[in-house]
């Protein structure tokens, strides 16, 4: 699997780390920024990891900012993605399990390291179950079509 990865500065330090814990499990992954912890803007940043995904240049996207709230956002304005946005692994684990989240945001100035990881490794690990879901992600599919 092939992962996008990207920050803005809120979030540059908590996705550097992820990339190590990426590196370190063999996950193949591609960083579209941002380098540094100089001030950008997250929707720059939610929207070519969700791009990079819909055009399958990479199989899943994670996106980190201060909160996660606003490239969250940013991220799910983009058509065919699901961007959860998750602060805890039983969330993380859903997000696989029921809603098919192509994308994960995270909060860099929210979380602690160790939990994000886990997050990210739950996250990772979940497969979508289909059945009953497959109906309600289509119907979130058609909603502004
Ligand atoms: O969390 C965020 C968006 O949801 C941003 O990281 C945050 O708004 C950036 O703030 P600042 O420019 O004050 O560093």
């Amino acid at each position: 699997m092939k992962i996008g990865i990207g920050s803005d500065h809120g979030g540059f330090e908590l996705k550097e780390y992820i990339k190590e814990f990426l590196e370190e499990q063999k996950v193949e992954y591609v960083d579209y920024g941002t380098n540094s912890n100089e001030s950008v803007d997250y929707p720059d940043f939610g929207r070519v990891v969700a791009e990079a995904v819909v055009n399958k240049e990479v199989d899943r996207g994670i996106v980190v900012c201060g909160t996660g709230i606003g490239i969250s956002i940013a991220a799910n304005k983009v058509k065919g993605i699901r961007c959860a946005l998750c602060s805890d692994t039983y969330s993380a684990k859903m997000s696989r399990q029921h809603n098919n989240a192509n994308v994960l945001a995270l909060g860099g100035r929210v979380l602690g390291r160790d939990l994000a990881i886990e997050i990210v490794k739950t996250w990772l690990e979940n497969e979508f179950e289909g059945g009953r879901h497959e109906r309600r992600i289509n119907k979130i599919g058609e909603i502004g079509c």
